[in-house]
């Protein structure tokens, strides 16, 4: 594709309109909207106004007058119909890893009171730790089992003993996705119920929960969502499980009446039991503002035209790195679209020197193609990763991104000492 043709399909683009709904540096190409969302241009204002006026002068009164005891029930119903959930099924609280262990410990009463026998966690080797880590220790503590496997083999693991699939939608390294109905339908034939971490879906592909009839699901607020470094996280629950159970962390936000201030707990009905203690209302403001640019992309085709256009964009990107950069990388991410994220990964071949990935990325970065490295071990490559967010990105930003690794490679940038010095966040 020529320069033209992709100009021309940026002119054509019909959510160009949405980028100006993002405060981007000028000049920086960003492929890391996975890790952490751009700032929506509405972001600031509201955020002066949530500290001047609902903090600064309201003050305690805020609870009620602007609704801050509301707010993680009204974010997340601006996040359910991202995910195919239904109002009044999630809320926007706590972090990713701590829903996922409020959602798992659920899952695991259930099987206690349905098939005692299912005491199995099965998850794939290859999950983001954190998943691993509180699943682990959710069965140290209960005395259950962790079952690590492989991708193909998550169908044939699903034994009589085990009560949950946990599984991580689009995964963090590949961009690899799952067919999630798919993989529900059998975990349920073998009688598991599956709880899906959306960190690397929500906002960035189709999902669609209630269609899939998933049981319990956790994401991110801070990636495709775009709620600022550590906004709150989301859960949601399949209604028929819902009431069914307590989950661990019975704080009093999840109580039925938290202002009767008595000592004993009763659960709230539906998904306000997931709700543990007082939340971070500044930052649950700014996730609340951020979630603005989807009811804009709604008017513009919503999650199906941002789908389509990250495809567009990763498949551009693909074909530009085999062209500007021949032999030089290995890709990581699955060509077919039905199995692939917003993420394109790579993972440099023989060509280049082993162990300059982190440096290429570097590299990249200093010239304002802002992606991210993730380190491997002995059975998985060292890996370039790049986010595709189709809310700001263009066409032309996926090929001049290409042509400055193929500037990087060709200047062997990677061998520079500045890019080699490994820091805390990668
Ligand atoms: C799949 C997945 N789950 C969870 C997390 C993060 O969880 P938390 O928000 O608790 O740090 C990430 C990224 O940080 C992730 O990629
Ligand atoms: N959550 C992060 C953090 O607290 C600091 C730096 C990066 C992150 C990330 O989001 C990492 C991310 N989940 C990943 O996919 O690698």
């Amino acid at each position: 594709m020529t320069l033209t043709d992709i100009q021309q399909r940026d002119a054509q683009d019909p959510l160009r309109p949405l980028r100006d709904l993002f405060d981007l540096p000028p000049g920086m190409i960003y492929l890391d909207g996975n890790s952490l969302g751009a700032l929506p241009r509405a972001v600031p204002a509201r955020m002066a106004e949530v500290l001047a006026r609902e903090w600064g002068r309201d003050l305690i009164q805020s609870w009620n007058s602007a609704g801050w005891f509301d707010l993680p029930a009204r974010v997340g119903d601006k996040i359910a119909p991202l995910i195919g959930a239904r109002a009044g099924e999630v809320v926007a609280t706590d972090t990713t890893s701590i829903n996922l262990y409020k959602a798992l410990s659920a899952a695991l009463n259930l099987a206690a009171q349905d098939a005692p026998s299912r005491r199995t966690i099965v998850s794939e080797r290859s999950n983001f730790p954190t998943d691993l880590y509180i699943a682990e220790a959710l069965c140290r503590e209960r005395g259950g089992t962790l079952k690590l496997v492989e991708s193909h083999q998550i169908a044939a693991s699903l034994g009589d003993d085990v009560a949950v699939l946990m599984l991580t939608h689009v995964n963090y390294r590949t961009g690899a996705m799952h067919d999630m109905a798919a993989v529900t339908r059998a975990a349920h034939a073998a009688g598991a119920r599956v709880v899906w971490d959306l960190a690397h879906s929500a906002g960035a592909v189709p999902v669609d929960l209630h269609g899939a009839d998933a049981d319990f699901a956790v994401g991110c607020g801070y990636k495709y969502l775009n709620g600022g470094p550590g906004a709150p996280a989301f859960v949601w629950v399949h209604p028929r499980h819902v009431d069914r159970c307590w989950q661990p962390l019975a704080g009093w936000w999840g109580h039925a009446a938290p202002f009767a201030f008595t000592p004993d707990y009763q659960p709230a009905a539906g998904i306000t039991r997931y709700q543990c203690g007082t939340q971070p209302i500044v930052s649950l403001s700014a996730l609340d503002c951020a979630l603005d640019v989807f009811a804009e992309a709604e008017k513009l085709g919503g999650m199906t035209a941002l789908r389509a256009k990250s495809l567009a964009l990763t498949d551009l990107f693909i074909e530009s790195v085999e062209q500007l950069c021949p032999g030089a990388f290995t890709l990581v991410t699955p060509l077919e679209h039905a199995q692939r994220g917003s993420q394109v990964c790579l993972t440099p071949t023989e060509q280049l020197p082993a162990g300059s990935a982190y440096a290429i990325v570097q590299a990249l970065i200093a010239r304002g193609v802002v992606g991210d490295f993730r380190a491997g071990d002995a059975e998985q490559p060292d890996i370039l990763r790049f986010g595709f967010t189709p809310l700001y990105l263009s066409y032309e930003n996926v090929r001049l991104s290409a042509q400055t690794l193929r500037e990087v490679l060709l200047n062997k940038e990677y061998e520079l000492p500045e890019f080699n010095r490994k820091r805390a966040v990668t």
